[in-house]
């Protein structure tokens, strides 16, 4: 509607102006025929003065001739002579010189009046207008007036100055007979016909230019009428497109202008879509943008300051009310334990059930965290899983037990969505002053602490001990040497054998990482395995393993060794790395080995932790040719429906149940259970860890298939256990030649049983 009015507006406003042009040019005619009326009249007007100039040109000839006859005055004869040179334009024509000059021209000839141009009468009688038809009427009525001037110098020439009276008198009826009174009516004839005409003429086209007058004041008072109503529809529809007069929008403008937008614009009902009443709209649109500004600015100053997940301070918060704790425990010569806490294999929970139901979950946390804290306690959420917990007057006491009620909380059956959970978190304390004065120390202390607690399985507390900090110095020292030590002669592999019971014949190799540092000395995998997990290097480290191993697997063929298998071992970020099954591909590709003689050894935890992830990376490798055999087996806890889902050929029995094998009977039953099993299953079995004979009689009788342990050898060097190899081959040709079991006689000799690399 409004645009309907705005654009009616611009119509009627084109229509305005287009109609004042109109009435301009309607005016403009109008003058212009009252003009044209005027013209004609004076047209008129200047026309008789010429023929009345005419005709009494012709009077004053006829009266000088006729004077001078009489008199013989020669004054008559020179304005005779004059007349009839103004008249044809020899001499200069005085300036209003129409009819009654000669009346006043004195006794000495002085002209009354200063002289213009000479221009002959009949030359002024065209110029004036006058129509051929006319023009031949009076030049008619010039030519018998010529002729009239013959008689008349005729008449003069008698009555010169000294002529007798009978001769004057003679001149004298030559200008008053018959004659001359026709000449002089032939004069006039013509010009009364011209005045005539002339009249007809004049009055015809002063009629015309009336008439077009009339016309055009017409159109003009037409176009007024017009223009004025248009001008009224149009001042109209301004005010509706407008909505409000100016004033009423100049003020709301300003207001406006001024940055006022809660006083409200009003707007006429019905007049919504005008100026005003957008401006109406605007007004409340910036009002509530202004609100929504503000809104937006409070919840930007609120996210500089609370977790907007858990509604919990965030870490920037964290610093200022931790100030303030310490600052207000320094003067009350009060603790503070700052306890650091963190979700346990929250991770899973995100990959299992999806980050949404892990947010539920940190909620949820927090919810639980926040009803253990008193009213000045302090909790924040750092970010992840990670929160920070600051308890006022806590010391070395109190801490423990209010960490143990905070894990019980975490603990508490816990439903999210349609799932029931189990929870637990890990906790780290650090005690102000005690463990340190300043925020950030105490944060990577009781950091130190968590840790601890994690490594030490999760689901407790520890305080910070001094020798944490040594530990994570050494661990910090390890990660940065064994980033140095990557692809150096530093790291080395060092294999040992997997013997099959039933021939004695070396089957396979276990390849193992060494490190050797130069200043540190020979650092225990237990110690740098841990630390490349921790820090990630594990992943590169893993796969340079792999690719040494495989590569020396292909050395060993080329050297003519019988096939071996390869075993290595996965850690479990290397399993999770979603690219590992191409790795493994590409390695084997380029060092040239089958894909059937490297196996692939995952820990039963590892595969457990995510069994549908597992699975899908087995069937993958298993797609290639890989094997894959289960590390560690029987201390974890595998779901036998898994394990029949894996893609594996072999467990391989954890060190502590063969350690204890020739006296414990639950070990014996335990490893009997493994290997009844392993075959129900169709897998084949190792054991890890054999360093005596009864150990060996022990598994032989239990049926197991392959043996690794420090009966037959430690793990050996490439050049060693090739050695070995090619030794352990000749034993078994020699037995078998002899007619004795290889496995019998080496039995009694473990060969390099005791080299140690
Ligand atoms: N749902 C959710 N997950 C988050 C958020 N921030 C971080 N995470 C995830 O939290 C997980 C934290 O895992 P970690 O604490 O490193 O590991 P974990 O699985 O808890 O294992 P441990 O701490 O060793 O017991 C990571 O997977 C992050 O991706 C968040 O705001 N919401």
């Amino acid at each position: 509607m409004a645009t309907t009015d705005a654009t009616g507006f611009a119509r009627y406003a084109w229509l305005t102006a287009g109609l004042s042009l109109l009435f301009c040019a309607a005016f403009t005619l109008y003058v212009w025929s009252e003009k044209r009326i005027d013209r004609a009249n004076d047209l008129r007007h200047e026309s008789e003065l010429l023929s009345e100039e005419l005709r009494q040109s012709s009077d004053d000839l006829t009266h000088m001739a006729r004077s001078y006859a009489a008199t013989g005055e020669p004054a008559f004869r020179r304005h005779y002579d004059t007349i009839l040179a103004i008249r044809d334009g020899r001499a200069p024509r005085p300036l209003d010189y129409h009819i009654i000059y000669w009346d006043l021209v004195p006794a000495d000839g002085h002209a009354p009046r200063a002289d213009g141009p000479a221009v002959p009468l009949l030359t002024l009688m065209r110029q004036a207008g006058i129509t051929p038809a006319e023009l031949a009427l009076l030049a008619q009525s010039k030519a018998s007036s010529d002729r009239l001037t013959g008689i008349e110098q005729s008449a003069m020439a008698l009555a010169a100055p000294h002529a007798d009276a009978a001769v004057r008198a003679q001149a004298s009826r030559m200008l008053n007979d018959a004659t001359y009174h026709q000449a002089k009516a032939d004069i006039m004839r013509p010009i009364m016909q011209f005045q005539l005409r002339l009249e007809q003429r004049t009055d015809a086209s002063v009629r015309d230019a009336k008439q077009r007058a009339v016309w055009a004041r017409h159109a003009f008072l037409l176009a007024g009428v017009l223009l004025v109503t248009l001008l009224l529809r149009v001042l109209w529809l301004l005010r509706t497109t407008l909505g409000a007069s100016v004033t009423t929008l100049h003020a709301s403008i300003a207001r406006l202008g001024r940055g006022d937008f809660v006083t409200p614009i009003t707007v006429e009902p019905g007049r919504e879509n005008s100026v005003q009443g957008w401006l109406a709209a605007t007004r409340a649109k910036l009002a509530s943008s202004d609100a929504s500004r503000a809104a937006a600015e409070e919840q930007v100053r609120y996210l500089a300051h609370f977790d907007p997940l858990t509604g919990l301070a965030n870490s920037n918060q964290m610093q200022l009310l931790a100030r303030q704790a310490f600052a207000d425990a320094g003067r009350a010569g009060q603790p503070v334990a700052l306890l650091f806490l963190d979700l346990d294999n929250f991770k899973d929970i995100n990959d299992a059930l999806g980050h949404g139901t892990g947010d539920a979950v940190l909620a949820e946390l927090a919810r639980r965290l926040r009803a253990q804290l008193a009213h000045d306690d302090v909790g924040c959420r750092l970010g992840g899983d990670e929160f920070v917990l600051l308890l006022r007057g806590a010391g070395r006491a109190e801490a423990p037990a209010r960490a143990q009620q905070l894990l019980a909380a975490v603990a508490a059956p816990c439903r999210i969505e349609q799932y029931d959970l189990n929870l637990s978190a890990s906790i780290g304390i650090a005690l102000y002053p005690d463990d340190g004065t300043e925020l950030e120390l105490l944060l990577q202390r009781a950091d130190m602490a968590m840790y601890s607690a994690k490594h030490e399985g999760r689901n407790g507390y520890r305080l910070f001990a001094p020798a944490m900090q040594a530990h994570f110095t050494r661990q910090l020292q390890l990660v940065a040497a064994l980033r140095q030590a990557l692809g150096s002669a530093q790291l080395q592999l060092v294999y040992q054998p997997q013997v099959a019971l039933h021939s004695g014949a070396v089957v396979g190799a276990e390849a193992l990482l060494r490190w050797r540092h130069p200043e540190l000395g020979e650092v225990a995998p237990d110690e740098f395995i841990p630390a490349a997990e921790h820090s990630g290097l594990i992943v590169p480290l893993g796969a340079w393993v792999l690719r040494q191993a495989v590569r020396q697997a292909r050395t060993w063929r080329d050297a003519g060794l019988p096939p071996l298998t390869m075993a290595v071992n996965l850690s479990a970020a290397q399993f999770r790395q979603p690219g590992l099954p191409e790795l493994v591909s590409q390695v084997l590709r380029e060092e040239g080995l089958a894909p059937d003689c490297l196996e692939l050894e995952l820990t039963e935890g590892v595969a457990m932790h995510d069994p549908h992830g597992a699975v899908h990376t087995m069937n993958s490798l298993h797609e290639r040719g890989v094997r894959m055999a289960i590390d560690d087996f029987g201390t974890g806890f595998s779901s036998l429906s898994y394990l029949k889902q894996f893609k594996i050929c072999k467990l391989k029995i954890d060190r502590s149940f063969v350690r204890d094998i020739g006296d414990n009977p639950e070990d014996q039953a335990i490893v009997a259970a493994i290997v009844s099993m392993a075959r129900g299953l169709g897998l084949s079995t190792i054991s890890e860890g054999v360093e005596t004979e009864q150990q060996l009689a022990m598994l032989r009788e239990q049926g197991c298939d392959e043996i690794q342990g420090y009966y037959y050898s430690r793990p050996l060097a490439a050049d060693a256990f090739e050695a070995f190899v090619r030794a352990r081959l000749a034993a078994v040709r020699l037995a078998s030649d002899d007619g004795v079991s290889a496995n019998n006689r080496t039995q009694a000799r473990p060969i390099f049983g005791s080299a140690r690399v």
